[in-house]
């Protein structure tokens, strides 16, 4: 019997059709969603991403009732140890990788954006050019600022002359020019005082609030950080104030809600429409007015992806939410190495743990200064202050995991714990200055002492183990 031979034109045809009923397989997995072409590439991924096919942490009590709160057992415990580390002349050998003895504003040389980029202030400068020229390469604003209570003054009161939506991000931003070149970001109201989030909403659904915005500034400040952005509240009229200076996009977003109020919902791509519509009350909408970052290009910044970000999809983790050991890999990858920056990873995690915000999803810092060894800019606070009877863990992954802390931070956060005024009298008193005071319900103000204390304790932990 003669062997049937394939003529090369046949081997042609055959290969050219296998092509098409895989791209057609292809096309079909992604339309409905079977995912094989997903997993196929997943194999091939580098990014260490977990896949779940069922949550892996079995979703915990959330507590949203003043009644639950778990009050840590050591809430009345000085820490004489930490505070004996503290307070000695030198930090003990073995505690030497723990609390670090470093502050960045102990360095021979701080130099200002104005001094880098030849910038001449006279008494002709307004507030937010000082503000903008005086950021130095280790601060945000120093200590006893004056130019910053003057520009938030401005920001409250001055005549809007301008505003249109902000294009990027998610949620509705809008940028508001005054004159004499004064601009602010600005941010609504979304909910009142007491709403809390909703516990099965992701961070990613979680409306912003402009409250947050203002109450994470002064927090920032209190705990002698200064790496965030001035940002101050006010109530502005939105028929006589926003309406007539608004942009055509923003203006053709306004309408009259059936209970009468003005409201508008701008074109963003989340909440934007009129199920979520902005409105006044009739016609006051509160917002967060924080002053404008520097526009000179050369002042521009960088942006990093945050090496304990979450994932943003609902059924995966990223691996320092399973790993432990993560630390020992970031702390190998440069910038993270040597400089500043994995201190400031610390505190900003601290902070976030404070303000319970889990959205720091990046980072950004200035690139006039040398991009390794200068500040985390503290930027977009929205999604904080969400859950006053609940302490989210996780976000203070980083200290757990790294067990490191600046002495300096160690050592605010003692003052407040030990001193007089507690950090939840402290903010209170800061953001009294407000207009919008209070500026936050009572319960967040208590949950602040609260987490002070699991801190302190995530850092004794941390102590013991080498002990
Ligand atoms: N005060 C400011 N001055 C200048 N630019 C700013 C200011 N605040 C924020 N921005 C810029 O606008 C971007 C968006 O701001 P922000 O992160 O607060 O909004 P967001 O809606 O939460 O954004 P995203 O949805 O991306 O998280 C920031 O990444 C930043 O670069
Ligand atoms: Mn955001």
């Amino acid at each position: 019997m003669a062997i049937k031979q394939y003529p090369i034109e046949k081997s042609v045809r055959y290969f050219w059709i296998s092509i098409g009923v895989f791209t057609l397989a292809v096309i079909f997995d992604i339309i409905s969603g079977l995912g094989v072409v997903n997993a196929i590439a997943r194999l091939f991924d580098s990014k260490p991403t977990i896949i779940l096919t069922e949550p892996l942490v079995k979703p915990k009590k959330i507590i949203t009732k003043k009644e639950d709160v778990i009050i840590p057992s050591t809430m009345n415990d000085p820490y004489k140890d930490l505070q004996a580390i503290v307070d000695g002349k030198e930090i003990p050998e073995k505690y030497k990788d723990i609390i670090i003895d470093s502050h960045h504003l102990n360095v021979d040389s701080n130099p200002s954006i104005g001094e880098l980029l030849n910038i001449t202030v006279d008494k002709y400068s307004t507030y937010l050019e000082l503000f903008q020229a005086g950021i130095t390469q280790h601060e945000m604003y120093p200590e006893d600022d004056w130019v910053v209570q003057k520009l938030l003054h401005k920001l409250a009161t001055k005549t809007i002359k301008h505003a249109y939506e902000k294009e990027g991000g998610t949620q509705f931003k809008m940028i508001v020019k005054y004159s004499d070149g004064y601009r602010a970001m600005f941010k609504p109201m979304r909910n009142t005082r007491t709403q809390q989030k909703n516990i099965n909403h992701f961070y990613f659904n979680d409306y912003e609030r402009h409250n947050g915005e203002i109450a994470a500034y002064h927090l920032d400040k209190i705990l002698k950080f200064r790496r965030a952005v001035p940002i101050v509240g006010r109530s502005i009229n939105l028929t006589s104030e926003l309406f007539p200076v608004a942009d055509d996009e923003l203006f053709h977003t306004f309408y009259i809600s059936p209970a009468g109020k003005v409201c508008f919902t701008g074109r963003c791509d989340t909440y934007c429409d009129s199920f979520h519509g902005i409105c006044g009350n009739p016609h006051m909408l509160e917002g967060s007015f924080a002053a404008y970052l520097p526009r000179d290009k050369r002042a521009y910044r960088k942006v990093w992806r945050s090496p304990w970000r979450r994932s943003y999809d609902k059924r995966r983790l990223n691996p320092w939410e399973v790993d432990d050991n993560y630390c020992q890999i970031v702390r190998k990858i440069p910038p993270y190495d040597s400089g500043r920056r994995m201190l400031d990873m610390m505190d900003m995690a601290i902070l976030d743990f404070f303000i319970g915000n889990e959205d720091r999803h990046h980072y950004e810092t200035f690139k006039t200064f040398n991009e390794n060894d200068t500040f985390i800019i503290h930027l977009d606070h929205g999604r904080s202050f969400g859950l006053p009877f609940h302490d989210n863990l996780p976000i203070l992954s980083p200290v757990k995991q790294c067990c490191m802390i600046r002495k300096s931070t160690l050592k605010t956060l003692l003052d407040f714990h030990n001193g007089e005024k507690k950090l939840s009298a402290a903010l209170n008193d800061s953001m009294k200055s407000d207009p919008l005071s209070p500026v936050l319900w009572e319960p967040h103000l208590e949950a602040l002492d609260r987490r002070n204390v699991i801190i302190l304790e995530t850092i004794r932990n941390c102590i013991k183990k080498v002990d």
